[in-house]
């Protein structure tokens, strides 16, 4: 089994990295391809054993399943250059929701599927999304589970659910950072004494262990709230003053995010 990344960005270069080094592909078994020669370069010196190619055509010659890891915009561009050489022999893993299975399918015969990674993968944890082409096999299906399941939670889901999904797992980590620094922020302004590194440092401490709470007793984000709102106390008045709030601007993020993918996917040169 030979698995190709084209596109050594911030995901690609995450992505092979991880799973080499949970040991779920071997170095031999994976081949790079990027743009920037110097980029492919600097990965597979950080990754003994890894082998380049010099082109994507190169890379989609020598390998069984192949990673497409570049920015929905130049997915066309790539796509122009293999798809001359992609068979009903490859699978062809597209890591964005813009570009649709149906978009590849139409293009090229390969098995395809869709992984949403997220940032977390870089500590080895937090959630993926998984979402099979109905030309997938079992062994695809059994490959991407096994592949993602050794840096993350894999969860398998329908296309259509990929967007909210993904705002949930892959831009997570960049909203909930939002909310945190918020949070942190606003503690500053009220306790002028409180640095801001230790505000953000007690944020991260706070949020790391109310998620190994949950885990621990499974109690839900209901359960935790009611256990902290003490009847009368402080809590349920700041809980009160954010349920005003709190609803709608989640919804006015995802209708964003969707709206986004929305003009991004008809731009899209495929
Ligand atoms: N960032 C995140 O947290 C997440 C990102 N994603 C998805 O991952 C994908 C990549 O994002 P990200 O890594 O952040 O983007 P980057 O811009 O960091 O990386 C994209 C890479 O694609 C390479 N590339 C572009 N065109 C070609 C080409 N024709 N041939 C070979 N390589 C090419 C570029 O190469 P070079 O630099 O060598 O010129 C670049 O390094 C996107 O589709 C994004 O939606 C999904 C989940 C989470
Ligand atoms: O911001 C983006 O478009 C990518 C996809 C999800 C996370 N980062």
């Amino acid at each position: 089994m030979r698995v190709g990344f084209i596109g050594m960005g911030n995901m690609g270069r995450l992505l092979v990295t991880a799973l080499v080094r949970a040991g779920a592909l071997r170095p031999d078994e994976v081949i790079i391809h990027s743009r920037t020669a110097e980029k492919r370069r600097r990965v597979a010196e950080s990754l003994p054993g890894v082998q380049q190619a010099y082109s994507g055509t190169d890379l989609v010659r020598r390998c069984d399943a192949v990673f497409l890891c570049v920015k929905p915009g130049d997915t066309g561009a790539v796509l122009a250059e293999i798809a001359p050489y992609i068979t009903r022999d490859h699978l062809l893993v597209v890591i964005n929701n813009t570009v649709t299975l149906a978009m590849l399918e139409e293009r090229t015969p390969a098995r395809v599927a869709k992984v949403i990674p997220s940032v977390v993968q870089t500590v080895a944890r937090g959630a993926s999304l998984l979402i099979f082409g109905e030309r997938c096999t079992h062994g695809d299906r059994a490959l991407l589970v096994r592949l993602m399941g050794a840096i993350s939670r894999p969860h398998v889901i329908a296309e259509a659910d990929v967007r909210a999904a993904s705002d949930l797992t892959s831009c997570g980590p960049a909203f909930l950072s939002c909310a945190f620094q918020a949070l942190a922020e606003a503690a500053c302004r009220r306790a002028p004494g409180l640095p801001r590194e230790v505000a953000e440092a007690m944020v991260r401490e706070t949020a790391r262990a109310t998620c190994e709470l949950m885990e621990q007793t499974g109690y839900s984000f209901a359960d935790t709230m009611q256990r902290v709102s003490t009847p009368g106390g402080v809590t349920a008045a700041g809980l009160a003053a954010m349920r005003e709030r709190v609803g709608g601007l989640w919804d006015q993020v995802l209708a964003a995010t969707a709206a986004h993918e929305a003009v991004k996917r008809e731009q899209l040169d495929l």
